[in-house]
């Protein structure tokens, strides 16, 4: 399974390797309700890609990158974590799940936009809406950016503990900015985290602003929702809260 783990945890958006076919993937649940910012409370299916090119110290999927434990007490074994599957197999388990809305998320699934091609071309026939997950350092390619209904795009903080370089690409905000299609939904933790986001969006005129407490537990979760709910509300952002959290708690698979 070699060739499994080389492209995605690489970072390169695949960019070397189009001609690669299947995915890496961790896991696909559903049918479920979208937890998270502009879609939030629609059915729908995911597709959770293997692979990051950022190590937030929050994460709440380390299990898709994360086989050292930097952010979990225990490394993940990407032996069992990841597994290549053909496209078809993918859209098939996709139609199972009788919804017509598809979530792609990570893990950093723009690490392998190559591969997701294929994928989206498949369903593409099909009356399924696809939104993607992306922490929004990987330029999309044409035919990925032509394929996806709605970009999630979510630059993360200092707070994660990676360094601005690695975290934040003004090159890939502005291609998402222009696409007319994303929304930047921001993970915050502190009133003091609005004034990065602050920064941010002024320095790469985001818009729509998404703010989402961190939270994998529902206490943390309403903690700083109410920390930050009334600065989102003066600054005239969104802000989304986390329904799988307040539903199932951390449970993987929802
Ligand atoms: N229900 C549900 N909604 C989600 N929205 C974003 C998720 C993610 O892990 O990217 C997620 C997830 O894991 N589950
Ligand atoms: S970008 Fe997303 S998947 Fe990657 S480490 Fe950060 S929170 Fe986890
Ligand atoms: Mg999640």
């Amino acid at each position: 399974m070699s060739e499994t783990v080389c492209d995605p945890v690489s970072g390169s958006g695949g960019a070397g390797h189009p001609d690669r076919s299947g995915l890496v993937v961790n896991e696909i649940f559903g049918p479920t309700v979208q937890g998270e910012g502009p879609s939030a409370g629609r059915i729908c299916a995911f597709v959770r890609l293997g692979g990051c090119n950022l190590s937030c110290r929050w994460c709440d999927t380390p299990y898709t990158w994360d086989w050292t434990g930097i952010a979990s007490p225990v490394p993940h074994d990407p032996a069992e974590e990841l597994h290549l599957l053909a496209v078809e197999e993918v859209a098939d388990r996709i139609r199972a799940t009788g919804v017509d809305r598809v979530i792609v998320s990570g893990g950093e699934p723009l690490n392998q936009q190559h591969r997701l091609v294929p994928l989206l071309e498949l369903l593409s026939s099909e009356a399924v809406t696809v939104e993607v997950e992306t922490n929004g350092t990987h330029e999309p390619v044409a035919p990925l950016a032509r394929l996806v209904d709605r970009f999630v795009v979510s630059p993360k903080l200092s707070h994660s503990g990676d360094s601005e370089r690695r975290r934040i690409s003004a090159a890939a905000l502005r291609s998402f900015r222009e696409l007319g299609k994303s929304d930047f939904k921001f993970v915050v933790t502190s009133p003091e985290d609005l004034s990065e986001v602050d920064g941010i969006v002024a320095a790469n005129s985001l818009r729509p602003v998404w703010i989402m407490p961190e939270g994998r537990d529902v206490d943390t979760l309403v903690r700083n929702l109410s920390a930050v709910a009334d600065e989102v509300v003066r600054r005239r952002w969104n802000l989304t809260g986390r329904l799988h959290i307040l539903a199932w708690n951390d449970a993987r698979g929802v």
